[in-house]
């Protein structure tokens, strides 16, 4: 059976039974399950498409690939296609006909109706143009411009160029080449900026670059299962969406991926690890539940990505990921390399990550925690037993704008399992299609209610908070705050559900006397999103006190969005005391994209590695080498 045969044979006896294969959408439709001409024929080159930018190398940055010699163009495309690795890839290669295998992968039941092939290729990036950057920690790679200035492995690129990723999001410029120089890395940027990409492929390419051996399943007799690399995210619909996300990146390359999680069977998951892994993405429960059964070891892990990491733990998650990351038998710090992602790192999950992380770099894409200006925000004042009539007014107003001839998908979010059983019963008495989502339904429902959803069949969905985070649904055009979420960070992450990847979007928050706790954080975060306030919140929030949404308090006072706590120089032992003193940014590093001076004041940031980044507008400089950074360019 070739590897393109199991994956799909994986994919059809996945655990979620309403899926039963699956196509990437940028590559539905298409004749050969691929969008060019180019592609088909196999015609990339290396030099073409690879490796035509040498970085500047990096002191101490060498462990995993990223201080390897590397050469330009040509040469350099000679010298992977003589790793054996890739020999081996490229032999894959030339056996599977990636057309057929595209079609094979084809999601039947959508009936194309989540269709969004080429929708990468019209993402807005103009709208991150100046999004500012900050960085600290020492020995920071250089950010990069192009995909193919990258390292990654033809395998990968060319499925970065299937997916119509043509330039990466600032996010994925500065933390890919920071991953693939083997660092530990602390990543923030909003939602829908691309983070999921931003670790995928680190990861992707550094299993290729070390496969000289067969993904790691049992061995000898042994039913023990060694993945190389594991991705954990705290719900199910995440784990799966970056599965499918992953096995997208990966496709065609041999590296497989299998994704665990509760809810769904627990022995057809074993039985995905027995045909071998190399890349396990999976819930904490789940996780821990499979090592104890003695079904997956960790002694193998390199790479460690914890996506949506501070959700993890508010969800009592800390005890599971401790145990994982702490208590089994993973590598130590050093000695795997691990990784952070989400649009918000409160106080706690930075002290979490001082034990998972060795020497890391921290990196933060836009304000900590902020909100996407691309999402305008509205506030209404409204009393409780009024929302429902609100709601149906502004749903009747929307109907009339479709997206691409359907109807807007709007997500509404509510407190509890019950409020939401009982507004999706009511909305859909009184004519508007809805399904809800949440944490009592069981995951079939569940998956139905999101696939429903996506589909546009049923074009509302309600949702608890279990749907907040990291979910990419296109065509989500509005996100209804019905009920206010008592924290912040859970209202920046519900209102990214729309407004991604460019996009624009509308967000309307419902807001009683309840919230008047969450009207200070609320306030800050819609000024610095640009939108405007209404007078009567800002009149809340100047008489409350910080509240339990507070920003301040969640991210640790002064300064206004995050920092490194270990200090303006990433902890750095510098030895240049008198560097910290100055503000000049002398043998220092900080890194703004074309940061508006504005707001300059707010995001310094400093790390001791004798470069020096330029804050002149939209340039770099790297050891006197200037490296056009504008945002997107
Ligand atoms: N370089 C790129 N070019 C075009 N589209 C991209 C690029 N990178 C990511 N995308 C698309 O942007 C969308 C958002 O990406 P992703 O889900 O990774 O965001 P995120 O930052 O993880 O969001 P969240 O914080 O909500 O989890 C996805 O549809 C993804 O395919």
């Amino acid at each position: 059976m070739t590897w393109t045969d199991m994956i799909t044979e994986s994919t059809r006896k996945t655990t979620r039974p309403t899926r039963p294969s699956y196509v990437p959408p940028p590559f539905r439709n298409t004749p050969f399950g691929y969008p060019t001409e180019a592609m088909h024929t196999g015609s990339f080159s290396g030099s073409a498409y690879g490796f035509a930018r040498s970085s500047p190398s990096q002191p101490g940055s060498s462990r995993r690939g990223g201080g390897r010699s590397r050469g330009r163009g040509r040469g350099r495309s000679q010298r992977w296609s003589s790793h054996p690795a890739n020999q081996n890839f490229n032999y894959q290669h030339q056996l599977v006909d990636v057309g057929e295998n595209f079609d094979e992968l084809e999601i039947t039941e959508d009936g194309g109706s989540n269709n969004n092939t080429n929708e990468n290729s019209v993402i807005n990036f103009d709208a991150y143009e100046d999004i500012p950057v900050e960085i600290t920690g020492s020995n920071i790679p250089p950010p990069v411009n192009t995909f193919t200035e990258i390292d990654l492995g033809q395998g990968l690129n060319e499925n970065i160029m299937r997916c119509k990723y043509v330039k990466p999001t600032p996010v994925q410029k500065h933390a890919i080449p920071i991953a693939v120089a083997g660092r530990d890395l602390m990543a923030c940027a909003q939602t829908g900026s691309g983070k999921t990409a931003a670790f995928c492929f680190p990861i992707i390419s550094g299993v290729l670059r070390n496969r000289f051996h067969t993904a790691g399943s049992g061995r000898g007799r042994s039913r023990m299962a060694y993945p190389s690399a594991l991705i954990l995210s705290p719900t199910r619909e995440l784990s799966c969406q970056i599965h499918e996300e992953a096995q997208k990146f990966a496709y065609n390359t041999g590296v497989k991926i299998v994704v665990a999680y509760g809810g769904a069977p627990i022995v057809q998951q074993f039985r995905n690890l027995e045909k071998g892994v190399d890349i396990l993405v999976a819930t904490p429960g789940r996780l821990v539940d499979m090592i104890e059964r003695a079904r997956v070891s960790l002694g193998m892990i390199k790479y460690l990505a914890l996506d949506e990491a501070d959700r993890m733990l508010d969800m009592g998650f800390e005890p599971q990921i401790r145990k994982i990351v702490q208590q089994m038998d993973m590598p130590p710090p050093g000695e795997r390399q691990t990784m952070l992602f989400s649009a918000t790192f409160p106080l706690e999950i930075q002290r979490l990550a001082s034990d998972f992380l060795s020497n890391y770099i921290f990196l933060t894409v836009g304000r900590v925690g902020s909100s996407t200006d691309l999402i305008a925000q509205r506030v209404e004042l409204v009393q409780d037993m009024d929302k429902r009539s609100l709601l149906m007014d502004l749903l009747r107003s929307q109907k009339a704008n479709g997206i691409h001839g359907k109807r807007p998908l709007t997500l509404v979010f509510v407190e509890t399992k019950r409020g939401a059983d009982a507004l999706e019963h009511w909305l859909s008495m009184n004519g508007f299609p809805a399904i809800a989502i949440h944490g009592d339904k069981v995951q079939l429902e569940r998956e139905r209610a999101l696939k429903s959803f996506k589909s546009g069949a049923t074009p509302i969905l309600v949702a608890t908070d279990v749907a907040s985070r990291g979910l990419d649904i296109p065509h989500v055009s509005h996100v209804i705050n019905f009920d206010l979420p008592k924290d912040i960070d859970d209202y920046v992450h519900r209102i990214g559900r729309t407004g991604r990847a460019g996009k624009s979007g509308q967000a309307t928050a419902f807001f009683c006397d309840k919230n008047i706790p969450l009207a200070k954080a609320l306030v800050e975060l819609m000024k610095e999103a640009n939108q405007e306030v209404p007078s009567w919140l800002s009149q809340y929030a100047e008489h409350s006190s910080h509240g339990a949404g507070s920003r301040t308090k969640r991210y640790g006072g002064g300064r206004f969005g995050g920092y490194d706590l270990r200090g303006p120089y990433g902890g750095a032992d510098t030895g240049l005391d008198s560097y910290a003193a100055s503000s000049a940014y002398g043998n220092a590093v900080s890194a703004s994209t074309g940061y508006p001076a504005a707001t300059e004041d707010a995001g310094y940031s400093v790390a001791a590695t004798g470069e020096s980044y330029s804050t002149a507008s939209h340039g770099y400089e790297f050891d006197n080498k200037s490296v056009s950074a504008t945002g997107w360019d």
